[in-house]
């Protein structure tokens, strides 16, 4: 998979940039080859022209007889070489080297609806998506008709008919108003009909069968059936009877219902706007997620009775901060978050990233009922755990956030760092195990009892960390770090702490957190005598 992180992307982007001296060095050697035979070809032809003037003649010298000859014996096994030795065999294996990072399908799949997630997220309409005008985002291409086709086609096959109604009218749209292109508009709109039945709209999607039914095959591209054979018209020929049905029933029961009130036939005008509504299941509607939504939209969600007693301050408790103090920013109160800006530099997240690089994985989450790590549609990302051995950068970002924490590092995770992908996200979660996973924590660490999480990117657009339940949202910024508890002093899971990673916009995100674990903290966090509190 190349969709879930920037950094396996940007492995094709150097991949295509191969393929591309390869191609051109293979065309090169072939038309090298082609050029050879040309002139065979041609002084073959020229020869005969001439020979051909007066054959007697020619034929009278004999040395012409023995170079006729000789031409079509020992020469022409040179002409049949150049014919059989095409490059094209050896270059297919030097491509297999050079294009085993390429795309699949899947990614193909995973990226279409990456698009889906943050036109949703981010309240994007369909154009300014097709035609990239996002915040931040400069010359960026269009989407063809085909393309906006082949995004509807992906939600199709994912029974998301709301996505594919917007896409593939979008395609129509484009399609019909530009220039020719090479879209199969009968094909496209067949989907798009019988999506918008699926969407509530009998009527229009009996419109656009007509529209297709209109068409004729001459407009079906690579086809040359006859309209009656062609499988797309006999099918909407099928649909458009359904429709017509349908929307007879329809019509007599209203007309019955209209006798039954008042004794006068009143048929309703029919709407003529398309109506396309998401379709959300539970989760999707509950506050937690469009909280969410609306937090990564930059919506304001809650009202902080608090916000004024928030404070910024320099802080030196700890030696390593006395000459050069911590920047630090409360974002709340209860849980305590807090942000300190400029932590880390440029070049120690250069580093973290080279070697995060070359063993980032598929992000996983841990199974609630099996305790298993799997991959889930709701975090994509992809992930790599450093160790305090592997370089002492590692080990100082460990001290640094012991340090800035007060918290030990005897329980403390080894450092993760993410780098997401195309609409890379995390849905809303808590870093803790809940009392009903409680066991899939090692019992020897105890639970998380803080994150911290360092930004190493600045992201144009899209990318925060929200905390849905009070509504706080954090923007990152490259080198600061973020901080909180996720349990409370009496060890049970702080519910204010949930939070999201929000889909990525446009830009580049890399981050990696320490999770500190509550064993070894008793005289760092020790509990309140209140066990409420
Ligand atoms: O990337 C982020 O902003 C948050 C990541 C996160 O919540 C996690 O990895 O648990
Ligand atoms: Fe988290």
């Amino acid at each position: 998979e190349v969709f879930t992180s920037m950094a396996d992307l940007e492995k094709i982007l150097y991949a295509e940039n191969d393929v591309a001296i390869d191609l051109k060095r293979y065309i090169a050697s072939e038309e090298q080859r082609i050029g050879k035979l040309k002139r065979i070809a041609e002084d073959y032809e020229h020869h005969s022209s001439l020979a051909l003037e007066d054959v007697d003649k020619h034929l009278a010298n004999p040395v012409n007889a023995f170079l006729l000859v000789k031409r079509f014996t020992s020469d022409w096994d040179v002409v049949l070489d150049l014919i059989r030795n095409t490059t094209g065999p050896e270059f297919l294996t030097k491509l297999e080297d050079t294009t085993s990072c390429f795309p699949t399908s899947d990614d193909l799949t995973g990226a279409a609806s990456a698009l889906l997630r943050l036109q949703d997220v981010y309240a994007l309409k369909t154009e300014q998506i097709a035609k990239g005008r996002l915040r931040g985002v400069k010359n960026s291409p269009e989407l063809s008709a085909e393309e906006c086709f082949e995004i509807g086609r992906t939600a199709y096959n994912d029974a998301d008919y709301y996505h594919a109604v917007m896409w593939m009218q979008h395609a129509l749209d484009i399609e019909r108003s530009g220039p020719d292109s090479t879209l199969d508009e009968a094909l496209l709109l067949d989907y798009l009909a019988y999506s918008t039945y699926l969407q509530g709209n009998v009527k229009h999607a009996l419109n656009l069968t007509n529209e297709l039914l209109t068409l004729g095959s001459s407009r079906r591209q690579g086809t040359m059936l006859i309209p009656s054979l062609d499988p797309v018209h006999v099918r909407a020929r099928n649909n458009k009877k359904y429709y017509e049905e349908m929307i007879a029933e329809e019509a007599m029961k209203r007309r019955q219902a209209a006798l039954g009130d008042t004794g006068d036939v009143e048929v309703e005008a029919e709407k003529d706007e398309i109506h396309n509504e998401r379709k959300l299941d539970e989760y999707r509607k509950s506050s937690d997620f469009t909280s969410y939504e609306r937090l990564c939209r930059g919506e304001e969600t809650h009202v902080y009775e608090h916000a004024h007693k928030l404070t910024c301050q320099f802080r030196r408790h700890h030696p390593m901060f006395y000459i050069n103090p911590l920047r630090e920013e409360v974002m709340y109160l209860d849980p305590r978050i807090v942000v300190f800006h400029n932590l880390i530099t440029d070049a120690e997240i250069a580093k973290v990233k080279e070697l995060a690089k070359p063993r980032l994985n598929r992000a996983t989450v841990q199974n609630p009922q099996t305790g298993k790590l799997e991959t889930a549609n709701y975090r994509v990302s992809k992930s790599a755990w450093l160790k305090d051995e592997e370089d002492p950068l590692i080990k100082s970002i460990s001290l640094k956030s012991a340090a800035l924490s007060n918290l030990t590092l005897t329980t403390v995770e080894e450092l993760q760092v993410l780098n997401y992908g195309i609409g890379g996200h995390y849905e809303p979660h808590y870093d803790f195990a809940r009392k009903t996973e409680r066991g899939t924590f090692e019992e020897w660490r105890g639970n998380r009892v803080a994150t911290v999480i360092y930004y190493m990117t600045d992201i144009e657009a899209g990318g925060g960390t929200v905390f849905t339940n009070i509504g706080v949202r954090l923007f990152p910024e490259k080198g600061a770090c973020a901080i909180w508890y996720n349990l409370r002093r009496n060890g049970e899971g702080d519910m204010k702490t949930r939070h999201a990673a929000c889909p990525v916009l446009v830009g580049q995100k890399w981050v990696c957190n320490k999770w500190f674990h509550e064993r070894g903290q008793e005289f760092s966090r020790s509990c309140a005598l209140d066990p409420v509190e």
